[in-house]
């Protein structure tokens, strides 16, 4: 057995095993006016090691990634190693600053003058900072800032919360599972762990004191994070995930119920590097592609020919296709610093998000949708583009009148906020589709932040208020599809289909259990698993009503 086990909320399946990586989180400033003990030549070649274990470090992981990041690095290295660095720290330490402070002092006088020379050189005060933490980091004994290289065996990247800039770089081979103490199913970790296909916990307190290098043992389905487990438990929970996964491999082609009703899985993507898992699952299509990902930490929006040449790359993954482009969604919990709202916003989740801010920002949308119109015409995919955070009629006439300026032929909206949910039939006659956004309708129904972990339990895809806006919005007339995360779950899958949604949209990992959930159920199934849920006043009721009328769910470990 684990020697101790802590519970958070499994996002992403299948299990993951290997020592804990904690994601340093900021390191601290050392307080100002410490002094060492009097020992100037003890504390120097302290300090002296510390840089050069740093340097090396360095170093030797630009050597391993080559390329542009190997001369990134390389250049850390150097400024580590700057002699004038080193004998300002020396006049500090001689005059009886400690050495992580001597170190702190140091660095900010360099920083203070890049700063105020600009320009390039003005722009490498990050990696300066980068540097001062890590040999702070080494002098303290506090877990390193960033994130580790890659080693022989992939770690459990533990955290308090990841933002998509901490994790752009990650893969498979680098990391076994993602835990982290915050963030819900719907958060960045969860997407991100979907997207990738390692398993994650989420929301599971107290995992930012699991120790570093700990082994820890991950089960992304049930939300358990065993620490030391006994190599049997290891053995035990992997082989259970494995057996799960072959059953599903074994249901291949094309979404629908057993009856034959199609029901199309749909990939959710960030962007091209997504398409490989993708393809790899099967999808029919893409049903989400998250473009903002293209537009985060930039001082302005990508040039349409940068835009253009992601879009093209995506489009042409998927001939003959629907590829499903949802235009920025900025705002809110993905703020850009070029489209900052109109006045301060106390409550960001509820201000100028999404078609919002493109309706002050008409030339970043009008220079989104040209690029895509370019990359829609140069291949053969059914490009299909949507807005998020539509709340009303006029919304949706503005958003498809500028998609069909830009010469796109469909255009929808995403039904994220009740509002238009409630109201889907005024909504209908404007758009070519809908796509119902859950992690924002649930959000939005329950005045619940999503990033909040303390929130998760109102995240829940199966509120049974959840399914009945579903099944208002599939009731309106339009071909409506769901790409919120609530389609990740098979059961939830075969419900949604009940209720009259025609396409799944869903982190490609997901799409296997997904369409072996639906082959084993017909129609008529799925219908009587959606009435019995929505006639529930709660999630586990609706999740346990649904169950009986979906037999098969069991047999296949899901
Ligand atoms: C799919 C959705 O969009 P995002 O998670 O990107 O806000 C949603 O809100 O359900
Ligand atoms: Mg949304």
């Amino acid at each position: 057995m684990a020697t101790e086990s802590l519970t958070g909320t499994g996002v992403s399946p299948g299990a993951g095993y290997g020592p804990a990586y904690l994601m340093g989180a900021a390191v601290p400033e050392p307080p100002a006016g410490a002094r060492h003990d009097g020992d100037v030549v003890a504390e120097v070649a302290r300090v002296e090691a510390a840089v050069e274990r740093v340097a090396a470090e360095l170093q030797a992981r630009g050597e391993a990634v080559g390329g542009d990041a190997r001369d990134v690095l390389a250049a850390q290295a150097l400024i580590a190693r700057d002699p004038a660095l080193a004998a300002e720290i020396g006049d500090l330490i001689d005059a009886g600053t400690a050495a992580e402070r001597a170190v702190y002092e140091a660095f900010m006088r360099y920083n203070d003058i890049l700063t105020q020379v600009g320009g390039y050189l003005g722009q490498r005060v990050a990696d300066l900072a980068d540097v001062r933490d890590r040999v702070i980091a080494e002098l303290t004994g506090v877990p390193m800032p960033g994130l580790p290289a890659a080693g022989d065996k992939p770690y459990v990247l533990v955290a308090r919360d990841l933002a998509p800039a901490d994790t752009a770089l990650l893969s498979k081979d680098i990391v076994a599972a993602f835990v982290t103490e915050e963030g819900g199913p719907t958060s960045h970790t969860a997407i991100l762990a979907r997207a990738l296909g390692v398993p994650a916990v989420v929301a599971c307190a107290g995992a930012t004191s699991i120790a570093n290098g700990v082994p820890v043992l991950v089960d992304g389905t049930t939300g358990l994070v065993g620490l030391m487990p006994s190599e049997d438990e290891v053995r035990a929970t992997i082989k259970a995930a494995r057996t799960r996964d072959a059953a599903l491999a074994e249901v291949t082609g094309p979404g629908a119920t057993a009856d034959g009703r199609p029901v199309a899985l749909l990939a959710n993507i960030g962007g091209p590097r997504d398409l490989a898992a993708a393809l790899e699952h099967g999808a029919e299509g893409v049903g989400l592609y998250r473009t903002e990902f293209l537009f985060l930490d930039r001082d302005q929006a990508p040039s349409e020919e940068e835009q253009e040449a992601a879009y093209r790359e995506v489009v042409s993954a998927f001939p003959g296709r629907p590829v499903t482009v949802r235009v920025l969604d900025a705002g809110g919990d993905k703020p850009l610093g070029f489209l900052p709202p109109t006045e301060k916003e106390p409550n960001p989740a509820l201000g100028q998000r999404g078609v919002r801010i493109l309706r002050i920002f008409t030339d970043v949308l009008t220079g989104q949708l040209r690029a895509l119109a370019r990359a829609a015409e140069a291949g053969s995919a059914e490009v299909r583009v949507m807005a998020p955070m539509v709340a009303t009629p006029e919304d949706a006439a503005w958003f498809v009148a500028a998609c069909r300026a830009a010469g796109l032929r469909s255009a929808g909206i995403m039904i994220e906020v009740p509002a238009a949910a409630l109201r889907a039939t005024d909504l209908a006659p404007a758009v070519d589709f809908f796509s119902i956004g859950t992690n924002d309708l649930a959000q939005y129904t329950f005045a619940a932040d999503r990033e909040v972990g303390a929130l998760t339990a109102f995240q829940d895809p199966w509120q049974p208020v959840l399914l009945d806006l579903v099944a208002m919005t599939a009731s309106a007339g339009v071909p409506t599809a769901v790409c919120g995360e609530a389609c990740s779950d098979p059961a939830l899958s075969c419900v949604l289909a009940g209720l009259g949604v025609t396409a799944l949209s869903m982190a490609a990992p997901a799409i296997p259990g997904v369409r072996a959930a639906l082959a084993r159920h017909t129609l008529a199934q799925c219908r009587a698993a959606a009435v019995a849920a929505r006639a529930q006043t709660g999630p586990e009721a609706a999740r346990a009503a649904a169950r009986t009328h979906l037999p098969a769910l069991a047999d296949l470990g899901l």
